[in-house]
């Protein structure tokens, strides 16, 4: 869906030089309705920008697609809170549609995630993601995970929904539980960070279709799908995870693998061509990739201004 936003600025300026509002109240009435959101991962501006071309409701802030685009480092854990914040700061400036940030841990103690959770919350961010891992996090889809209690993750929750500035940002509650101490384990965890005060529960991997449709049935909140090609979780389509209790679904990183193949794939011809004609079709000309990001808006304005 498409969020209605007030934005007074809109039609003089280009995106990015505009303030966003209402984007809150458009996540929480996407997942208050019956229609199914889904929140492809963007990982920097170029991203995001595709994500809110292609006309989702959401984008979802990927933390390992940032890891490996701004370290060049896999998910574990050595993204900082300041350089995610940067990230999202630029692409909130940029996109209209609501943002759900990867908070990871959320950084520390209970007075961090409350700093957490209003930085992201002023940078334009409309829901925050938090797990229980314990620090360095990983990724959901890989060994050697380490969990915090629940009392603790029920902290992180706590202090989020204290913490935040608009009651109508959304608190996302993931769990790792599920690989290394079961379904029951993970059902359990969520049961207790929903009754904390997390909107969406999220359970990490999941590993069939049988256990999606557990976890459909074993909780009121809306749930989060996370479809990770070649991950743990078989990837399902969106009415199928609809009809197992699912609200929204995030696919965190479908656009990084397909830019970095086909990246790879183009570069592999140019070094055998030495041209990139043979690609021509898969990719913008020089125009088309400039309105991707409004260039005669920026040189309309810069024109009333002179
Ligand atoms: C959701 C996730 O935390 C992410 O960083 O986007 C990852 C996704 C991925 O590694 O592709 C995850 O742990 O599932």
């Amino acid at each position: 869906m498409s969020p209605s936003l007030t934005d007074p600025h809109a039609q003089t300026y280009p995106a990015g030089l505009t303030i966003k509002t209402g984007r809150n109240q458009a996540l929480r009435a996407a997942l208050a309705s019956d229609q199914f959101l889904i929140a492809p991962g963007a990982f920097d501006c170029l991203s995001a920008r595709l994500v809110e071309k292609a006309g989702f409701g959401a984008v979802y802030l990927t933390g390992s697609g940032m890891s490996m685009s701004a370290l060049g480092a896999p998910d574990v854990g050595l993204m900082t809170f300041t350089e995610v914040l940067d990230r999202a700061k630029r692409i909130a400036d940029l996109v209209g549609i609501p943002i759900v940030v990867d908070a990871d841990t959320g950084y520390g103690g209970p007075l961090n995630v409350v700093r957490t959770v209003r930085e992201f919350e002023k940078a334009g961010v409309s829901a925050i993601q938090l797990e229980d891992q314990a620090w360095p996090k990983k990724c959901g889809h890989e060994a050697g995970r380490q969990l915090v209690s629940t009392q603790e993750m029920v902290g992180r929750i706590k202090a989020a929904a204290d913490g935040r500035l608009d009651p109508d940002l959304v608190i996302i509650a993931r769990t790792d539980a599920r690989s290394d101490h079961g379904l029951q384990a993970a059902i359990e965890r969520g049961q207790q960070y929903a009754e904390a005060g997390a909107d969406v529960i999220f359970v990490e991997s999941p590993q069939s279709r049988e256990e999606l449709a557990t976890v459909g049935q074993s909780f009121k909140v809306p749930l989060l799908a996370n479809m990770v090609e070649g991950g743990r979780t078989p990837i399902l389509p969106a009415d199928e995870l609809s009809r197992l209790g699912f609200s929204m679904a995030i696919y965190p990183n479908a656009l990084t693998r397909l830019f970095a193949k086909a990246g790879l794939q183009m570069l592999a011809q140019l070094a055998q061509d030495g041209t990139t004609d043979a690609c021509k079709a898969q990719m913008f000309n020089h125009r088309e990739l400039w309105s991707l990001f409004e260039y005669e808006k920026w040189i309309q304005t810069e024109e009333r201004l002179r």
